[in-house]
């Protein structure tokens, strides 16, 4: 939103300050400043209301083979129907979900000085203050080890059950936290734009507040706050890997009036120095729609998008019209 260039130009401090500072220092605020005003074709209209599909991870733990095979079968529809679903009996104690919304509301609260010690828009920075920012580490946690390594997304696309694992090498993790405070005019702008997510599989756990819209075939669906679950999404990687049968879906966030969001989105991807490319056994009539990328690489392309949606990912495609499509990626960050 910061970076449409219709809009009054923002200078770098203005920036970092953040539309919550904006709220805590305007106690009356009833409009919405120019500056984050969309233009209207952009603007949500009101979504409309599916749910995705809410799957039982603990099949896949179990000695029960046939639950076992039978889980698989709803991720691997859900993952080519939706690109979506919500998870639960993920094996995440629900107290310590709780305790990560609180940590992450705690340091928006902190002032902007301490904040902003770690203001950067470095994609590389371990850590990063900002807008729509992300932080790399090496790590998978249990519950995406589960679905990624664990087998089921390579079982369900017909790979053996490591290959995700064995492609993520070290694998990388992103953690967002995201902070969305009330805004007088939701109609008129987006907590965070159309995109998809860059990596394999997406966790996004959230307060109790709704928010995350997704897009499905024309339609944008409200995902509906479900306690005590994990939102699960595919991210560009696994539709390069699965050489476009499975598609990384677009998901924006909306405001409201009344309440302030919280969202963690924790990415996982390969490592960064990893080529990204579809798997030899899902090309057939060696048609590969995606020309090998290091991840690092792509993660770049992806970050500098200002126009984003999944042009990043048009970006690597082949037969793509390549020049077109990377003029509009713009190095702006
Ligand atoms: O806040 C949300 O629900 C979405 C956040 C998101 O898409 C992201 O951080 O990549
Ligand atoms: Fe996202």
């Amino acid at each position: 939103i910061l970076s449409e260039k219709k809009f009054e130009p923002v200078s770098q401090n203005e920036r970092t300050k953040g539309v919550k500072y904006l709220v805590d220092g305007t106690p009356n605020l009833v409009s919405l400043p120019l500056l984050y005003a969309l233009p209207s074709p952009k603007c949500p209209k009101p979504a409309t209301d599916a749910s995705i599909p809410v799957i039982d991870l603990s099949g896949l733990n179990g000695s029960d083979d046939q639950k076992r095979s039978l889980t698989i079968k709803e991720i691997g529809s859900a993952c080519e129907e939706w690109g979506f679903f919500q998870v639960k009996n993920h094996g995440v104690k629900i107290s310590l979900m709780e305790e990560m919304v609180k940590a992450v509301e705690e340091f928006f609260n902190l002032p902007l000085e301490e904040k902003n010690k770690y203001a950067s828009n470095d994609v590389m920075d371990p850590v990063r203050y900002g807008t729509g920012l992300n932080t790399p580490a090496k790590h998978t946690p249990a519950c995406c080890k589960e679905i990624l390594g664990g087998g089921a997304i390579s079982e369900s696309l017909g790979l053996s059950k490591d290959y995700i694992e064995r492609s993520l090498g070290q694998g990388c993790q992103i953690v967002a936290n995201n902070y969305y405070p009330p805004c007088p005019e939701p109609d008129r702008t987006l907590g965070i734009s159309p995109h998809s997510d860059h990596g394999g599989l997406t966790i996004l756990m959230q307060n109790d507040v709704d928010g995350l819209q997704i897009k499905h075939g024309e339609d944008w669906v409200a995902v509906r706050y479900v306690p005590s679950t994990f939102v699960v999404n595919l991210g560009d990687y696994l539709e390069i890997l699965s050489n476009g049968k499975y598609k990384s879906v677009e998901h924006r966030g909306v405001v409201n009036k009344e309440k302030t969001r919280i969202s963690i989105a924790v990415g996982h991807g390969p490592e960064l120095t990893a080529t990204v490319a579809p798997a030899p056994p899902l090309i057939s009539d060696n048609r590969a729609q995606f020309k090998p990328i290091m991840y690092k690489d792509y993660m770049k392309i992806q970050q500098s998008s200002v126009v984003r949606g999944k042009t990043p990912l048009e970006a690597i495609l082949i037969n793509g019209d390549d020049i077109s499509l990377l003029s509009k990626i713009s190095c702006s960050r």
